[in-house]
């Protein structure tokens, strides 16, 4: 039995994230999150199968030590013919340091005659005696039960004498599994709540799969009607579609309905933290859309929007964005109104009367832009630049009188096809005419490093400034190669600082260079370089 407000999180982010195609954990990843899920107040964090793989084994023989999650070991029953305690994979999950053990079973008849081709009543011997076994070697036992809502809608009764004889040989919990992820909420709400109601006082949990996009509003209806545990993956991850995601999870789990996860209130706003941590170990791309920590979650474009924002955040703001560590971001655009840019330049720090000509005149500029391709929403440092150069307040730190760009394919004296690119800047700086060559891997690379060159004795603040995105994108796709191009620029600095800047030509050459000055405009200005010119 559970105090009733309680619900337990169990993360499967190393065992069933690690299933997701194209996600390969290292010993080192799985440290490394499995110590911030243990910071965070996690429960349960099941580490993987151990005897599966090189990475588990390694894993489980040095696991981090937790302060408060228990670790957990995953596997599956026994095999046909042999005994729970002479199955080598059964004593692989039971001889790790985790203490607690996730054992997954069948409960659906039809995969117990097809995927295994075993016997149904000798199936359920074989979960009985496996979790009897492991009772007498961990403190405690969990039994997922795979397809289990599959197999209560085929055979209802098979479904739950699993369930029984899992209980009965000593399982703790008992998990309910949407393995192929097909079910909708309504039949998870029902179906949980005919358990619970059947085998009362049993511990029940929940395991969806992110089939049809539902796996948290399962995992939510489950605990409504009763489930104690919920097992999920930081941001998703997991076989197929994924799993009911836990950064989603634990704020709605806590914010929304009132439980207690053990998850001090406090730590909620490391999710954002812990969220992006996963994405930078696996090297992908932040979700903008995730819900709560998403860069986009607080993002308000539309100028009603912005308007009542202003007045008070709660008019388009379901929580408080800093409750997840999160942030509130009003963005500059063509949907905008004043109190876009009004908003904007009060996160810049930039004083001005809202009844100025200045701001309206801004706002047209920025929507006149919008139509020619820039897209300031996108582009944080270009707007700032854009909005402190109509209002006098940015230097010029040089000025270009020309440059030169050349691409050049050729075999080289070894008999080798190569592509080099060489850049030329003539540029103003300190009152001299400053001219520099730089050569690149590409025409963009080439005229960054003949502008640091000509630029770094004068700033040298620029030394740990480095471009870390480059994008391009055709505007106007039918004129093809002769289309408008906008080139967006991520640079970021030794102190931890990003900032991207936008440029738009018909010249893809031209359009990097727009980007590229500001980039390094921005740079400049926010560090407080004095102008050399
Ligand atoms: C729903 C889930 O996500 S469960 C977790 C799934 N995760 C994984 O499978 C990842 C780790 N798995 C592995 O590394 C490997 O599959 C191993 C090491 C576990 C097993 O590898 P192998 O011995 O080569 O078997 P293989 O994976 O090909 O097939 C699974 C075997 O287990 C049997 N099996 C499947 N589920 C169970 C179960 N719950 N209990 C007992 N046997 C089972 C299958 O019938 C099959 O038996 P067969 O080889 O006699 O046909
Ligand atoms: C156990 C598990 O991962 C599943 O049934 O989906």
């Amino acid at each position: 039995m559970t105090a009733d407000n309680r619900v337990y999180l169990f993360d499967t982010t190393l065992r069933d994230g690690a299933q997701t195609q194209g996600v390969d954990f290292s010993v080192a990843d799985k440290t490394a999150i499995a110590i911030e899920l243990d910071r965070i107040g996690i429960d349960y964090i099941e580490g993987g199968w151990p005897g599966a793989n090189p990475t588990d084994d390694r894993f489980f023989a040095a696991p981090p030590a937790f302060n408060r999650a228990r670790f957990v070991a995953f596997g599956m029953t026994r095999r046909a013919g042999r005994s729970a305690a002479n199955d080598p994979g059964l004593n692989a999950i039971l001889s790790t340091q985790a203490r607690t053990v996730c054992m997954v079973g069948k409960t659906w008849d039809f995969h117990v005659d097809v995927a295994l081709e075993l016997g149904r009543t000798e199936y359920i011997d074989m979960i009985a005696d496996s979790v009897a076994v492991a009772r007498t070697r961990v403190d405690e036992v969990m039994f997922d039960a795979e397809h289990f809502f599959d197999g209560y809608k085929a055979n209802r009764d098979y479904a739950m004498t699993c369930l029984r004889e899992a209980l009965r040989a000593g399982a703790r919990w008992l998990v309910l599994c949407d393995t192929n992820g097909g079910t909708l909420p309504h039949d998870i709400e029902r179906i949980v709540g005919e358990v619970c109601a059947e085998i009362p006082g049993t511990s029940i949990g929940i395991h969806c799969h992110n089939d049809t996009e539902n796996a948290v509003a399962n995992s939510l209806a489950a605990v409504r009607v009763g489930a104690r545990q919920v097992q999920g993956t930081i941001n998703g991850l997991g076989e197929r579609c994924g799993n009911a995601n836990m950064i989603a999870l634990i704020p709605s789990l806590m914010l929304k309905m009132g439980y207690d996860t053990g998850i001090p209130a406090e730590n909620l706003a490391k999710l954002t933290h812990l969220s992006r941590l996963l994405d930078d170990r696996l090297n992908l791309v932040p979700n903008r859309s995730a819900a709560y920590v998403g860069s986009r979650a607080f993002a308000h474009k539309g100028g009603l929007h912005v308007s009542a924002v202003e007045k008070d955040p709660r008019t388009y703001e379901h929580i408080d964005p800093a409750v997840v560590g999160n942030e509130r971001i009003i963005v500059v655009s063509d949907q905008a109104g004043r109190s876009n840019v009004m908003a904007r330049f009060r996160q810049i720090g930039l004083e001005i009367d809202p009844r100025s000509p200045d701001v309206m005149r801004l706002l047209e500029i920025v929507k006149e832009r919008e139509a020619n391709g820039y897209a300031y929403d996108g582009a944080d440092a270009s707007f700032e630049l854009l909005a402190r150069r109509e209002l006098h307040t940015v230097p010029d730190y040089f000025v270009l009188q020309s440059f030169r760009v050349l691409a050049e394919r050729r075999w080289n004296a070894r008999g080798e096809l190569i592509t080099l690119s060489e850049a030329t800047v003539k540029l103003d700086v300190a009152k001299h005419r400053v001219m520099e060559v730089g050569e690149g891997n590409g025409p963009v690379n080439a005229l960054d490093s003949a502008l640091r060159k000509a630029l770094l004795p004068h700033y040298a603040e620029l030394v740990d400034m480095r471009l870390i995105d480059f994008k391009v994108r055709i505007l106007d796709s039918a004129g093809g190669t002769a289309a408008i191009t906008r080139v967006m620029i991520e640079s970021a600095d030794g102190h931890g600082q990003r900032w991207t800047t936008i440029g738009v030509s018909p010249n893809i050459i031209d359009a990097s260079y727009n980007a590229l000055y500001d980039a390094i405009t921005y740079k400049l200005f926010r560090d407080g370089a004095t102008p050399a010119v």
